[in-house]
């Protein structure tokens, strides 16, 4: 989630938006728009950087490690083993693809395909959704903070879904008719996939199996974000994604089936997330590098584009209550591991600004 927005604070404290009819209209033309009318991608979404472009867009495909979720279940004879497999992920990678997660491969079609039929509605009918000026939540593009700012090659709707008090319902698509039934029934598979996860993260480091957990409070946050990725003319010199980590503490990336375009910062070198049907892509953000202590890492990703075939994602953001201060584990700060982290509360805020400014977040709160 480099999650450009006002946090969820400000949502929650700014005017309720108006209805659909008087919208704002989006502040610049959507990627696909950009894509009918044909010819070169415009110049606020070219890298022009001493490498001449986007490095290395053929990048090598690596091993991204696979974590099978129904071996950390405590029941299963394997869960040593598997829990070694996920502390081991973490600390080199920041994230693996989850299998086995228990939800259908048909019901994580089915999200692929309200995402895919919303981003093929008419612009009209897409744009009763829009985003206004200066919030994230809703249909529409990147936020323009400077002339200087180069764009992402991608359309998006973004939408809260918990706390459940604070979903705006206006920017939630009644078309397809599913859409909301098949994101809040996502969202709740995905609340369980968390818990298992976020305790297992503690088991992994020996630590008691809450910890992880209490710190996401009682009002933990998430958000969707559904990603439109369309064929760009030029892969070479423009990203679907810049570089980021999340902001979150979690994050759930369903990709497309067919068409790849994820990669990871490991080393120093962009690596390519494969595409395993059915698996879901896991990542830590952010808060959980914090409250590791930096055990577990925060990894930088981007997503490059292609001249072929459009690309659809699913991101889910899982953070903490904003209203709750997170910090560093206290068993994982001792002598050989100083406190690497100060406490932090409303970090999606901290992580906004320091985003805007072009610099990485997570340095804002490091000692
Ligand atoms: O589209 C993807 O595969 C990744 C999306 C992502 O990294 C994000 O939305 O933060
Ligand atoms: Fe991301």
């Amino acid at each position: 989630m480099y999650i450009m927005a006002a946090s969820s604070r400000d949502m929650a404290e700014s005017p309720p938006p108006p209805n659909k009819a008087t919208k704002v209209e989006l502040l610049s033309k959507s990627v696909q728009e950009l894509v009918i009318n044909g010819g070169q991608p415009p110049d606020n979404y070219v890298y022009k950087n001493s490498t001449g472009g986007v490095p290395d867009v053929h990048t090598p495909l690596n091993e991204i490690p696979v974590i099978d979720l129904g071996n950390l279940k405590s029941s299963a004879t394997t869960v040593e083993e598997e829990l070694e497999k996920l502390r081991s992920a973490l600390s080199s990678w920041g994230c693996f693809q989850a299998i086995n997660h228990g939800i259908t491969s048909s019901f994580l079609d089915k999200v692929h395909e309200v995402t895919k039929h919303f981003f093929s509605l008419p612009m009209d009918e897409k744009r009763k959704y829009s985003r206004e000026a200066n919030n994230i939540e809703g249909y529409g593009n990147d936020i323009i903070f400077s002339d200087h700012q180069i764009l992402d090659w991608t359309d998006r709707l973004y939408l809260m879904v918990n706390p459940e008090d604070q979903r705006k319902f206006t920017f939630c698509p009644d078309n397809p008719t599913d859409f909301r039934d098949i994101l809040l029934k996502y969202s709740m598979e995905l609340s369980l996939i968390t818990e298992v996860i976020l305790k297992a993260m503690a088991k992994s480091l020996n630590l008691e199996d809450n910890c992880f957990l209490e710190q996401m409070g009682e009002r933990s946050t998430m958000f969707a974000r559904f990603n439109l990725y369309p064929p760009c003319p030029r892969p070479d010199l423009v990203l679907g994604l810049k570089p980021h980590a999340d902001g979150s503490a979690i994050t759930f990336v369903l990709q497309d089936k067919e068409v790849e375009g994820l990669q990871f910062l490991k080393d120093n070198q962009w690596i390519r997330v494969p595409v395993i049907p059915q698996a879901l892509l896991i990542n830590i953000g952010d808060q959980a590098e914090i409250m590791s202590n930096g055990i577990f890492k925060s990894p930088v990703h981007r997503v490059v584009t292609n001249s072929e075939r459009e690309r659809i994602s699913v991101a889910v953001f899982c953070s903490p209550d904003s209203d709750k201060e997170i910090e560093p584990i206290g068993r994982l700060v001792n002598d050989s591991r100083p406190r690497l982290y100060k406490k932090v509360k409303n970090y999606v805020d901290t992580y906004f600004q320091y985003y805007q400014q072009g610099k990485r977040p997570i340095d804002a709160v490091r000692y």
